[in-house]
Protein backbone atom coordinates (compact mmCIF):
# COMPACT_ATOMS: atom_id res chain seq x y z
CA UNK A 1 0.00 0.00 0.00
CA UNK A 2 1.20 3.71 -1.00
CA UNK A 3 2.10 5.26 1.90
CA UNK A 4 1.03 8.87 1.50
CA UNK A 5 1.88 11.99 4.41
CA UNK A 6 -0.59 14.67 4.22
CA UNK A 7 -0.23 18.07 5.76
CA UNK A 8 -3.42 19.76 6.08
CA UNK A 9 -3.52 23.63 6.13
CA UNK A 10 -5.43 26.52 8.18
CA UNK A 11 -8.52 25.61 5.45
CA UNK A 12 -8.92 22.20 6.86
CA UNK A 13 -9.17 23.58 10.21
CA UNK A 14 -11.03 26.94 10.88
CA UNK A 15 -10.01 29.44 13.57
CA UNK A 16 -12.39 28.08 16.13
CA UNK A 17 -13.43 24.97 17.80
CA UNK A 18 -17.47 25.67 16.42
CA UNK A 19 -15.98 25.98 12.87
CA UNK A 20 -13.27 23.50 13.65
CA UNK A 21 -15.60 20.97 14.27
CA UNK A 22 -17.71 21.74 11.55
CA UNK A 23 -14.68 21.79 8.75
CA UNK A 24 -12.63 18.47 9.71
CA UNK A 25 -15.98 16.60 8.99
CA UNK A 26 -15.36 17.94 5.18
CA UNK A 27 -11.56 17.18 6.22
CA UNK A 28 -12.60 13.77 6.97
CA UNK A 29 -14.24 13.11 3.80
CA UNK A 30 -11.33 13.56 1.78
CA UNK A 31 -8.76 11.88 3.86
CA UNK A 32 -11.27 9.08 3.86
CA UNK A 33 -11.69 9.13 -0.34
CA UNK A 34 -7.85 8.76 -0.15
CA UNK A 35 -8.06 5.76 2.15
CA UNK A 36 -10.80 4.17 -0.44
CA UNK A 37 -8.84 4.63 -3.00
CA UNK A 38 -6.18 2.32 -1.48
CA UNK A 39 -3.77 4.75 -0.11
CA UNK A 40 -2.28 4.02 3.70
CA UNK A 41 -2.85 7.98 4.87
CA UNK A 42 -0.86 9.71 7.47
CA UNK A 43 -1.99 13.29 8.56
CA UNK A 44 0.14 16.27 9.50
CA UNK A 45 -1.46 19.32 10.47
CA UNK A 46 -1.12 22.70 11.26
CA UNK A 47 -1.73 24.99 14.81
CA UNK A 48 -1.10 28.52 13.96
CA UNK A 49 -4.32 30.05 14.65
CA UNK A 50 -5.03 27.63 17.74
CA UNK A 51 -1.60 27.62 19.83
CA UNK A 52 -2.48 31.62 19.29
CA UNK A 53 -5.81 31.55 20.74
CA UNK A 54 -4.95 28.92 23.34
CA UNK A 55 -2.11 30.99 24.74
CA UNK A 56 -3.82 34.09 24.93
CA UNK A 57 -6.81 32.37 26.71
CA UNK A 58 -4.29 30.93 29.37
CA UNK A 59 -2.46 34.23 29.39
CA UNK A 60 -5.58 36.09 30.35
CA UNK A 61 -6.60 34.07 32.58
CA UNK A 62 -3.74 34.13 34.78
CA UNK A 63 -3.67 37.78 34.44
CA UNK A 64 -7.01 38.81 35.19
CA UNK A 65 -7.98 37.83 38.59
CA UNK A 66 -9.01 34.04 37.02
CA UNK A 67 -6.54 31.98 39.89
CA UNK A 68 -5.46 30.06 36.90
CA UNK A 69 -1.64 29.31 37.07
CA UNK A 70 0.59 30.56 34.26
CA UNK A 71 0.71 27.99 31.28
CA UNK A 72 4.06 27.48 29.16
CA UNK A 73 3.68 27.84 25.60
CA UNK A 74 5.31 24.76 24.58
CA UNK A 75 2.03 23.36 26.68
CA UNK A 76 -0.34 25.49 24.51
CA UNK A 77 1.32 23.93 21.70
CA UNK A 78 0.59 20.43 22.91
CA UNK A 79 -3.14 21.40 23.67
CA UNK A 80 -3.35 22.74 20.50
CA UNK A 81 -2.48 19.55 19.00
CA UNK A 82 -4.51 17.27 21.16
CA UNK A 83 -7.62 19.25 20.75
CA UNK A 84 -7.33 19.30 16.82
CA UNK A 85 -5.94 15.70 16.76
CA UNK A 86 -9.12 14.90 19.07
CA UNK A 87 -11.30 16.48 16.27
CA UNK A 88 -9.70 14.94 13.17
CA UNK A 89 -9.73 11.58 14.84
CA UNK A 90 -13.63 11.85 15.64
CA UNK A 91 -14.74 12.60 12.39
CA UNK A 92 -12.39 10.56 10.13
CA UNK A 93 -14.22 7.80 12.05
CA UNK A 94 -17.26 8.85 11.65
CA UNK A 95 -16.89 9.22 7.92
CA UNK A 96 -14.82 5.94 7.88
CA UNK A 97 -18.35 3.84 10.02
CA UNK A 98 -20.82 5.95 7.64
CA UNK A 99 -19.12 4.21 4.84
CA UNK A 100 -18.64 0.59 6.43
CA UNK A 101 -14.59 0.54 6.37
CA UNK A 102 -13.49 -1.15 9.07
CA UNK A 103 -10.62 0.87 9.67
CA UNK A 104 -8.77 2.82 13.18
CA UNK A 105 -7.48 5.87 13.35
CA UNK A 106 -5.37 7.39 15.91
CA UNK A 107 -3.88 10.86 16.84
CA UNK A 108 -0.12 10.67 18.24
CA UNK A 109 1.01 13.58 20.60
CA UNK A 110 3.89 13.82 18.88
CA UNK A 111 7.24 15.90 20.27
CA UNK A 112 9.86 17.37 17.74
CA UNK A 113 13.83 17.98 18.90
CA UNK A 114 14.80 20.87 17.90
CA UNK A 115 18.35 22.78 18.39
CA UNK A 116 18.91 24.99 21.34
CA UNK A 117 20.73 27.42 19.20
CA UNK A 118 18.81 27.35 16.10
CA UNK A 119 18.88 30.91 14.84
CA UNK A 120 15.11 30.92 14.77
CA UNK A 121 15.17 31.44 18.40
CA UNK A 122 16.65 35.18 17.27
CA UNK A 123 14.38 35.63 15.15
CA UNK A 124 10.95 35.22 14.92
CA UNK A 125 8.84 34.43 12.10
CA UNK A 126 6.04 32.01 12.88
CA UNK A 127 2.53 33.82 12.80
CA UNK A 128 0.73 32.57 15.90
CA UNK A 129 -3.15 33.43 16.62
CA UNK A 130 -5.49 36.01 15.06
CA UNK A 131 -5.27 38.93 13.38
CA UNK A 132 -4.96 42.30 14.91
CA UNK A 133 -5.12 46.29 13.57
CA UNK A 134 -1.75 47.83 13.93
CA UNK A 135 -3.06 50.25 16.84
CA UNK A 136 -3.44 46.53 18.50
CA UNK A 137 -0.82 44.94 17.59
CA UNK A 138 1.28 47.94 19.08
CA UNK A 139 -0.12 47.92 22.36
CA UNK A 140 -0.09 44.15 22.97
CA UNK A 141 4.03 44.56 22.12
CA UNK A 142 3.98 47.03 24.44
CA UNK A 143 1.79 45.27 27.37
CA UNK A 144 3.43 41.70 27.24
CA UNK A 145 7.03 41.90 24.61
CA UNK A 146 5.47 40.05 21.76
CA UNK A 147 6.71 41.01 18.45
CA UNK A 148 3.88 41.41 15.58
CA UNK A 149 4.34 41.86 11.70
CA UNK A 150 2.43 42.29 8.73
CA UNK A 151 0.75 39.32 7.38
CA UNK A 152 0.21 39.41 3.33
CA UNK A 153 -1.69 42.99 3.76
CA UNK A 154 -4.39 40.84 6.30
CA UNK A 155 -2.76 42.60 9.10
CA UNK A 156 -0.79 42.28 12.00
CA UNK A 157 0.06 38.68 14.00
CA UNK A 158 2.07 37.62 16.52
CA UNK A 159 5.73 35.76 15.58
CA UNK A 160 7.31 33.15 17.77
CA UNK A 161 10.17 31.43 16.88
CA UNK A 162 9.88 28.65 14.40
CA UNK A 163 13.09 26.35 14.52
CA UNK A 164 14.23 23.33 12.08
CA UNK A 165 12.79 19.91 13.24
CA UNK A 166 15.16 17.77 13.94
CA UNK A 167 13.76 14.40 15.41
CA UNK A 168 10.54 12.76 15.40
CA UNK A 169 10.39 11.37 18.92
CA UNK A 170 7.35 9.39 19.31
CA UNK A 171 8.40 7.74 15.14
CA UNK A 172 9.01 4.45 15.85
CA UNK A 173 5.33 4.37 17.50
CA UNK A 174 3.53 6.09 14.44
CA UNK A 175 5.88 3.66 12.25
CA UNK A 176 4.23 0.47 13.98
CA UNK A 177 0.49 1.82 14.06
CA UNK A 178 0.79 2.77 10.20
CA UNK A 179 2.13 -0.59 9.19
CA UNK A 180 -0.68 -1.90 11.30
CA UNK A 181 -2.87 0.02 8.69
CA UNK A 182 -4.23 2.81 11.34
CA UNK A 183 -4.67 6.36 10.16
CA UNK A 184 -1.91 8.40 11.88
CA UNK A 185 -2.63 11.59 12.83
CA UNK A 186 1.07 12.94 13.92
CA UNK A 187 3.57 16.15 14.01
CA UNK A 188 0.49 18.18 14.57
CA UNK A 189 1.27 22.03 14.33
CA UNK A 190 4.76 20.75 13.19
CA UNK A 191 4.85 18.55 16.57
CA UNK A 192 5.49 20.10 20.13
CA UNK A 193 9.05 21.50 20.00
CA UNK A 194 11.64 20.28 22.25
CA UNK A 195 14.83 20.27 23.38
CA UNK A 196 17.63 17.55 24.14
CA UNK A 197 19.65 17.50 28.06
CA UNK A 198 22.96 16.32 28.08
CA UNK A 199 20.91 13.20 30.44
CA UNK A 200 18.87 12.48 27.27
CA UNK A 201 15.42 13.92 29.06
CA UNK A 202 13.38 16.60 26.98
CA UNK A 203 12.20 20.04 27.60
CA UNK A 204 9.40 21.74 25.97
CA UNK A 205 10.04 25.40 24.01
CA UNK A 206 8.75 28.03 23.20
CA UNK A 207 8.17 28.06 19.58
CA UNK A 208 5.93 26.75 16.71
CA UNK A 209 7.26 24.29 13.75
CA UNK A 210 6.50 24.45 10.31
CA UNK A 211 3.89 21.88 10.02
CA UNK A 212 4.94 21.38 6.11
CA UNK A 213 8.57 20.88 7.03
CA UNK A 214 7.45 18.55 9.90
CA UNK A 215 5.60 16.77 7.39
CA UNK A 216 8.32 16.37 5.04
CA UNK A 217 10.35 15.28 7.71
CA UNK A 218 8.18 12.39 8.59
CA UNK A 219 7.89 11.77 4.66
CA UNK A 220 11.22 11.38 4.50
CA UNK A 221 11.31 9.00 7.79
CA UNK A 222 8.82 6.85 6.94
CA UNK A 223 9.92 6.56 3.48
CA UNK A 224 6.87 7.52 1.70
CA UNK A 225 5.77 7.27 -1.87
CA UNK A 226 4.22 11.09 -1.48
CA UNK A 227 4.43 13.89 0.21
CA UNK A 228 0.92 15.84 -0.15
CA UNK A 229 0.29 19.52 1.12
CA UNK A 230 -3.23 20.49 0.94
CA UNK A 231 -4.13 24.30 1.12
CA UNK A 232 -6.69 26.89 -0.29
CA UNK A 233 -4.89 26.64 -4.36
CA UNK A 234 -5.38 23.52 -6.79
CA UNK A 235 -1.73 24.63 -7.92
CA UNK A 236 1.44 26.61 -7.30
CA UNK A 237 1.53 29.23 -9.30
CA UNK A 238 4.19 31.48 -11.07
CA UNK A 239 3.66 34.87 -11.54
CA UNK A 240 1.11 34.86 -8.60
CA UNK A 241 -1.93 37.38 -8.55
CA UNK A 242 -0.38 38.79 -11.37
CA UNK A 243 -1.58 39.39 -14.88
CA UNK A 244 0.37 37.04 -15.95
CA UNK A 245 0.09 34.18 -13.81
CA UNK A 246 0.41 30.95 -14.59
CA UNK A 247 -0.56 27.46 -13.21
CA UNK A 248 2.06 24.76 -12.98
CA UNK A 249 1.20 21.02 -13.60
CA UNK A 250 5.16 19.63 -12.56
CA UNK A 251 8.16 20.71 -11.92
CA UNK A 252 11.60 19.26 -11.55
CA UNK A 253 13.90 20.23 -9.18
CA UNK A 254 15.74 22.20 -11.25
CA UNK A 255 12.55 24.23 -11.98
CA UNK A 256 11.91 24.81 -8.24
CA UNK A 257 15.17 26.11 -7.64
CA UNK A 258 15.20 28.58 -10.81
CA UNK A 259 11.33 29.86 -8.96
CA UNK A 260 12.23 29.71 -5.65
CA UNK A 261 15.76 32.25 -6.46
CA UNK A 262 12.52 34.22 -8.89
CA UNK A 263 10.86 34.62 -5.77
CA UNK A 264 7.91 33.59 -7.06
CA UNK A 265 6.48 31.99 -3.75
CA UNK A 266 5.24 34.02 -1.03
CA UNK A 267 7.49 33.82 2.12
CA UNK A 268 5.59 32.27 5.24
CA UNK A 269 2.89 31.17 2.68
CA UNK A 270 3.81 28.63 -0.65
CA UNK A 271 7.84 29.30 0.00
CA UNK A 272 7.93 26.66 2.73
CA UNK A 273 5.23 24.33 1.40
CA UNK A 274 7.64 24.70 -2.04
CA UNK A 275 10.61 24.03 0.30
CA UNK A 276 9.05 21.34 1.97
CA UNK A 277 8.85 19.49 -1.28
CA UNK A 278 12.17 19.92 -2.62
CA UNK A 279 13.10 18.37 0.80
CA UNK A 280 11.11 15.66 0.57
CA UNK A 281 12.19 14.91 -3.06
CA UNK A 282 15.54 15.80 -3.26
CA UNK A 283 16.05 13.43 -0.23
CA UNK A 284 14.68 10.36 -1.17
CA UNK A 285 15.09 8.06 -3.99
CA UNK A 286 11.49 7.61 -5.61
CA UNK A 287 9.06 10.01 -3.79
CA UNK A 288 6.97 12.70 -5.39
CA UNK A 289 5.26 15.62 -3.93
CA UNK A 290 2.12 16.90 -4.47
CA UNK A 291 0.66 20.84 -3.54
CA UNK A 292 -3.17 21.39 -4.19
CA UNK A 293 -5.94 21.87 -2.47
CA UNK A 294 -8.27 20.02 0.17
CA UNK A 295 -11.26 19.62 -2.25
CA UNK A 296 -9.09 18.53 -5.47
CA UNK A 297 -6.75 16.18 -3.71
CA UNK A 298 -8.66 12.71 -5.28
CA UNK A 299 -8.66 14.38 -9.02
CA UNK A 300 -5.22 15.68 -8.34
CA UNK A 301 -3.85 12.03 -7.18
CA UNK A 302 -5.13 11.16 -10.08
CA UNK A 303 -2.83 13.29 -12.30
CA UNK A 304 -6.16 15.44 -13.13
CA UNK A 305 -4.55 18.64 -11.48
CA UNK A 306 -2.65 19.91 -8.51
CA UNK A 307 1.17 20.96 -8.36
CA UNK A 308 3.84 17.85 -8.84
CA UNK A 309 7.03 17.93 -7.28
CA UNK A 310 9.63 15.44 -8.68
CA UNK A 311 13.12 14.22 -9.41
N1 LIG B 1 3.11 31.24 -6.04
C1 LIG B 1 1.98 30.95 -5.40
N2 LIG B 1 1.09 30.07 -5.94
C2 LIG B 1 -0.07 29.76 -5.32
N3 LIG B 1 -0.42 30.27 -4.12
C3 LIG B 1 0.42 31.14 -3.52
C4 LIG B 1 1.65 31.53 -4.13
N4 LIG B 1 2.28 32.40 -3.30
C5 LIG B 1 1.48 32.56 -2.25
N5 LIG B 1 0.36 31.81 -2.35
C6 LIG B 1 -0.69 31.79 -1.32
O1 LIG B 1 -0.30 30.81 -0.36
C7 LIG B 1 -1.48 30.31 0.25
C8 LIG B 1 -1.14 29.04 1.01
O2 LIG B 1 -0.39 29.40 2.16
P1 LIG B 1 -1.08 29.42 3.62
O3 LIG B 1 -2.37 30.15 3.59
O4 LIG B 1 -0.03 29.86 4.58
O5 LIG B 1 -1.32 27.88 3.76
P2 LIG B 1 -1.95 26.86 4.79
O6 LIG B 1 -2.70 27.59 5.86
O7 LIG B 1 -2.83 26.04 3.90
O8 LIG B 1 -0.80 26.08 5.31
C9 LIG B 1 -2.39 30.15 -0.93
O9 LIG B 1 -3.75 30.06 -0.53
C10 LIG B 1 -2.11 31.41 -1.75
O10 LIG B 1 -2.97 32.45 -1.39
N1 LIG C 1 2.55 24.78 12.79
C1 LIG C 1 2.15 25.35 11.63
O1 LIG C 1 2.85 25.33 10.62
O2 LIG C 1 0.90 25.96 11.68
P1 LIG C 1 0.16 26.78 10.54
O3 LIG C 1 0.14 25.91 9.33
O4 LIG C 1 -1.21 27.04 11.09
O5 LIG C 1 0.96 28.02 10.34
Amino acid sequence: MKKLVIALGGNALGNNAEEQLQLVKHTAKTIVDLVEEGYNVIVGHGNGPQVGMINLAMDFASNNGANTPFMPFAECGAMSQGYIGYHLQQSIRTELKSRNINKNVAAVVTQVVVDKDDDAFKNLTKPVGMFYTKEEADKIAAEKGFTFVEDAGRGYRRVVASPEPQEIVELETVKQLVDNGTIVITVGGGGIPVVENEDGSLTGVAAVIDKDKSSAKLAKDLDAEMLVILTAVDRVCINFNKPNQEEIACMDLAKVKQYIAEEHFAKGSMLPKVEACLDFVEAGTNGQALITSLEKAKEALRGETGTIIKK
